[in-house]
């Protein structure tokens, strides 16, 4: 029987200089007992023990609520329990027994704070604080006394391999992980991948090492490919504004060079499997250089957590072919599994999702800087708007609620911003607003970009560019409660 034990910081840092100094001096004071451990490693924001639970300290104080490891009557579970005793030592040397709670739920013992918010303080530890975020100087409220089960458990499954499955019921937008890559490779190092590998490889500690060379790698039959190149292939995402799913305009001022485009390998977000309807998104933050992954719809605990590895809406036989390609599997997700009837027509939606992206519908908001935004939205807006609403219906159809609609949205709000609709542009701002708060956290920064354009329309720079045609104002929005109603007038059905 496994437990969890650990200890609490209750009430919590603060942020002031003196929590500063006491945290910065408990933390060398952790680094210079475990200097050579080989279960103990550092990374650029938390030190983090190879051990059950696997569990983490964060570099800044103020971020910390909970440690805790998971323990039982197995010989590494004692070992597990000696690092946690290890810690409570010496945090308690440090803080005083009053503020660190040692717990253990073998004998009732249970966190001081709730799972959530513990989840939340631990994907914070990589995130950069808002300058005026209040929140660090508070103690934490007291809260519900269950112990924090992390979100989601990796496990190997007979078909798949290693995989991520939900341990508890996952809220729609929950940010479910946020990590650092391990390392990236751009543009500059195509002239010798296998040479960057390596040496980007060697510059890391023995743990990290091992995460990338225990990845799988699905071009393994493939003598003449080096296994590092497989590997990397089968496993990296998108890591720079560029590559589709990361990289975003910018309206007008303020508009970012393109970077080169990167990818990079994640200790834990490359261990996702692929589903055709997946129910997470994974994205890359440019503000905090992490990859993070959001739920897009709420779900249940024991549902496996997936992403699409492919990025447009292909007919089954073509996904399956690309996939068995690329990766060296035969999909087999709820899509791919359908009934001949509802598979004929799910290929189907999807062939007239395709035909309408190409339209200039997109599935994703497009590049900054992108010169795309002057087509279909300027020369055609009335079939481009209705077209959008086409593709919202189809795409809540083949996707639920897991359907990603920020790009639809966003070419509705581009096309109606185009003509200087202002009324329109407002509500498609916050719907696209809703949609990317979803799928890459209210904390990207184009969602808070479409934040700032819904609560202001008009203070757009792409007004001084476009015709007139549409004119309206901010308050133009009506009232009233018909929804139906407001869709027609919203899309001018
Ligand atoms: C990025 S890795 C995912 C983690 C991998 N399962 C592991 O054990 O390391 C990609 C590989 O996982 C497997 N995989 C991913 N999605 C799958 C799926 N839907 N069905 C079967 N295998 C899948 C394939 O072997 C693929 O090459």
């Amino acid at each position: 029987m496994a437990y969890n034990a650990g200890f609490d910081m209750v009430p919590r840092l603060s942020t002031s200089l003196e929590d500063k100094k006491l945290w910065r001096k408990f933390i060398n004071a952790i680094k210079e007992e475990f200097r050579d451990d080989t279960n103990f490693y550092v990374t650029g924001d938390y030190i983090e023990f190879d051990v059950g639970g696997r569990p983490k300290l964060p570099f800044e104080g103020h971020k910390f609520l909970s440690f805790s490891v998971s323990t039982g009557a197995g010989q590494a579970d004692v070992g597990n329990g000696l690092y946690l005793a290890i810690v409570v030592r010496i945090a308690a040397e440090h803080f005083g027994m009053n503020r660190v709670q040692p717990w253990h739920e073998a004998s009732g013992g249970r966190s001081y704070y709730g799972p959530a918010e513990v989840h939340e303080s631990i994907l914070s530890y990589s995130q950069i604080d808002e300058p005026s975020s209040t929140a660090t100087t508070t103690p934490a409220p007291l809260s519900s006394t269950t112990t924090a089960p992390p979100l989601f458990q990796i496990t190997t499954l007979p078909t798949k391999g290693r995989a991520l499955v939900a341990q508890a019921a996952i809220r729609k937008g929950t940010r479910i992980l946020s990590e650092r890559p391990l390392f990236t490779l751009d543009g500059r190092d195509c002239h010798d991948v296998i040479g960057a590998i390596a040496s980007k490889l060697k510059a890391l500690r023995r743990p990290e090492q091992d995460r990338f060379l225990t990845l799988s790698n699905s071009k393994r039959s493939d003598a003449s490919m080096h296994p590092f190149l497989g590997t990397y292939i089968t496993n990296s995402l998108p890591c720079s504004r560029n590559p589709a799913g990361t990289a975003y305009y910018h309206h007008g001022a303020g508009a970012q060079p393109a970077e080169p485009d990167a990818t990079g390998i994640f200790p834990t977000i490359s261990l996702l499997n692929h589903s055709c309807v997946p129910n997470t998104c994974y994205s890359f933050n440019t503000r905090t250089r992490h990859g993070t992954v959001h739920a897009l719809r709420a779900i249940p605990a024991g549902e496996e957590l997936t992403i699409a590895y492919l990025d447009d809406d292909a007919p089954r036989a073509d996904r399956r072919e690309r996939l068995q390609f690329g990766f060296d599997f035969a999909c087999a997700c709820t899509a791919c599994s359908l009934p001949a009837a509802q598979q004929a027509a799910s290929d189907t939606r999807r062939k007239h999702i395709h035909v309408l992206r190409s339209s200039g519908v997109r599935e994703k908001p497009p590049p900054r800087n992108s010169a795309a935004a002057a087509t279909a939205a300027d020369l055609f807006p009335l079939r481009t708007l209705h077209n959008c609403h086409m593709l919202i219906e189809l795409l809540r159809q083949e996707y639920g609620e897991a359907a990603r609609l920020s790009g639809v949205y966003d070419t509705a709000l581009r096309t109606c911003l185009a003509h200087r609709d202002a009324a329109r542009t407002g509500v498609f701002a916050w719907r696209v607003y809703e949609a990317l708060a979803v799928e890459l956290g209210e904390d990207s920064p184009l969602a808070q970009e479409m934040r700032d354009l819904a609560a202001d329309p008009t203070g757009s720079q792409r007004w001084e560019t476009t015709s007139a045609d549409w004119r309206t104002t901010s308050e133009a929005v009506p009232g009233g409660s018909d929804i139906e109603e407001f869709e027609r007038w919203l899309f001018r059905l």
